[in-house]
């Protein structure tokens, strides 16, 4: 996967901050691992598990390997480029990374008789003449709980490893090699039915790898500004596709800090915008943030392009296309208005985060990827604009946290996310004119009563859809043969997993009542009780 940034973007976080690497196998907790260490203060990035070690351009201090839902004696279980054993840095595998270490040091690996998953006690085992493999549990009792996944394991130890840790059925549940600083843990720290998970990546990242705490909001303002400047140059001129959402708002924010009257903030209305979005959006960051913003009405264009469009990628991809288009000749526009002092465009602000590009690529290739964020996967490939992403490797915590300490308001920080495809990913089928109508009607009620009834603040995200059925009803004693709203409401914090909202029923019962009666075509509605996975917060 190519991650299209400018090579100045690339190497400067990692001249900053020291880096761990994570190396993902494909596991559904990868991504938790990265919040973990994030957590710790240390910087680290997730790559699929087939990086070619020499192709990375940046040295990191230590690498983990991620569980998997393979087995390393699988014909097609995924590998590891072997070049990591030679960078002479710690390496921490998670279960199939432990598996996979042993695999590559000539361990032995086979299926147990039991699948394990869940709690077990692992009893630690220390070395008086062996002090580097004691650190990764450095001070843990004899014994802690701990969460297994797996039905593989060790039956075999690689040779001058030794074992640190064991349960009941796990003989080799820990192992370490004291001159090499490699380590293997058989179940998953990253997990909270791990109470000290913490405290061992901690160990890992900290006294093994000896990297700097210093991954904290307050320095990346700073060190941001600071990279913003030497990248755009002094007269460089910056287009900013900025939405109101959360991560473009806190982005553009940053822009105005580094640069001032040489960016320029534009929204694109695509015509799947909420209802009387793109208005109340121009107002708030006028009030709030001081930014002058353009809104460029392109829904012509979006909606026309979308007409006999059913296949969600395909949307996906055609949004994102047209979306650089707009940007591309916006930014002609500026340019021949510009000022002599000013130099020419090259540059696109986008409000880009991590979790976007990691559903975008995958462990196996593109071939596996669950959805193309349009600001990702959906980019032209011929784009002349170059991106500048500043967000693009923090978590969406991180932005809200960044956002409170550039001063932003409450509204705009706590403001529930909206997609760039925005309504077109909920109306399942085609797009229309009048579809689109019926949506932001019933979304702005879902979203009104929700506000009423104060659980904005509880819920991370909430949306109405349009499922591409009719149903039968009856009103004032008529047959109506209409369409369904469906409502989506999710608690997460990172909108990697997420867990479907408790409502109360009254709240439920006065939606309802208000859709069917308020919005015309919709005769019932309906409460989507899917956690992600298996399902994603978007229908498509
Ligand atoms: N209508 C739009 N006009 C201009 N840029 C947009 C629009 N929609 C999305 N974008 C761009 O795409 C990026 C990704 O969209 P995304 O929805 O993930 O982020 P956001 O809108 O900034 O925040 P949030 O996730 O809170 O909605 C945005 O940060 C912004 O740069
Ligand atoms: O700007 C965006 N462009 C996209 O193409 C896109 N697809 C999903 N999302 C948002 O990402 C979060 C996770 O959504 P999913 O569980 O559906 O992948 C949720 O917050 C989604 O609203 C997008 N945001
Ligand atoms: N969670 C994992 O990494 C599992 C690894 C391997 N598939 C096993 O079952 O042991
Ligand atoms: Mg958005």
């Amino acid at each position: 996967m190519q991650l299209i940034q400018s090579q100045d973007q690339v190497t400067q976080v990692h001249s900053i901050y020291d880096t761990i690497l994570i190396l993902d196998f494909g596991s559904q907790y990868s991504h938790l691992i990265t919040r973990r260490v994030r957590e710790l203060g240390v910087y680290c990035e997730m790559y699929p598990c087939t990086q070619k070690i020499g192709e990375l351009n940046f040295k990191p201090k230590g690498i983990i390997l991620s569980g998997s839902p393979y087995s390393v004696y699988d014909k097609d279980a995924p590998r590891v480029d072997k070049e990591i054993f030679n960078l002479g840095i710690p390496i921490l595998g998670i279960c199939y990374g432990l598996q996979e270490i042993a695999w590559n040091h000539n361990g032995s690996v086979a299926p147990c008789k039991n699948r394990e998953y869940g709690h077990a006690m692992l009893s630690i085992i220390k070395y008086r003449d062996c002090p580097f493999v004691n650190k990764l549990f450095d001070g843990l009792e004899d014994s802690i709980q701990v969460w297994m996944s797996h039905g593989d394991q060790l039956d075999k130890i690689p040779k001058d490893f030794k074992v640190v840790g064991k349960t009941s059925t796990s003989p080799f549940a820990a192992i370490a090699h004291e001159d090499k600083h490699l380590f293997g843990i058989q179940f998953h720290p990253e997990v909270t039915h791990t109470p000290l998970g913490k405290t061992i990546i901690k160990n890992f990242v900290s006294n093994i790898c000896e990297c700097q705490r210093n991954w904290t909001m307050e320095s990346f303002i700073d060190k941001e500004i600071n990279r913003i400047r030497q990248i755009v140059g002094p007269n460089g001129q910056v287009v900013g596709a900025v939405s109101g959402g959360v991560d473009s708002s806190v982005a553009a924010k940053l822009m105005k800090e580094a640069i001032g009257d040489r960016f320029h903030a534009i929204l694109v209305d695509n015509g799947v915008m909420r209802l009387d979005e793109c208005q109340k959006v121009k107002k708030s960051l006028k009030d709030h943030l001081g930014i002058n913003l353009k809104v460029v009405d392109a829904s012509k264009m979006f909606l026309d392009r979308l007409k006999g469009v059913t296949d969600p990628e395909k949307k996906r991809k055609i949004i994102g296309n047209t979306f650089i288009e707009v940007f591309e000749s916006e930014a002609l526009l500026i340019d021949n208005e510009a000022k002599e002092s000013h130099g020419k465009i090259e540059y696109l602000l986008q409000g880009t985060l991590y979790p976007d590009v990691i559903e975008s690529i995958s462990f196996k290739g593109p071939s596996a990827t669950i959805k193309s964020h349009h600001n990702v996967g959906g980019l032209l490939e011929d784009m002349k604009l170059k991106l500048i992403e500043p967000l693009r490797e923090l978590f969406k915590d991180e932005v809200r946290e960044l956002g409170k300490v550039l001063g932003m308001n409450e509204e705009l920080i706590w403001r529930h996310p909206f997609p760039g495809p925005g309504i077109a990913i909920r109306i399942l089928g085609e797009v229309t004119p009048s579809q689109v109508k019926i949506v932001q009607a019933a979304d702005n009620i879902y979203i009104e009563e929700i506000k009423k009834a104060g659980l904005y603040r509880k819920i991370s995200q909430a949306y109405a859809a349009l499922l591409p059925v009719k149903a039968v009803g009856v009103m004032g004693d008529k047959r109506t043969y209409e369409q369904v709203i469906t409502l989506r409401a999710v608690e997460t914090t990172d909108f990697m997993t997420a867990d479907w909202f408790h409502f109360p029923y009254d709240v439920l019962k006065t939606i309802s009542n208000r859709i069917i009666n308020e919005v015309k075509g919709v005769n019932r509605v309906v409460y989507d009780i899917s956690s992600k996975p298996p399902a994603t917060i978007e229908w498509e």
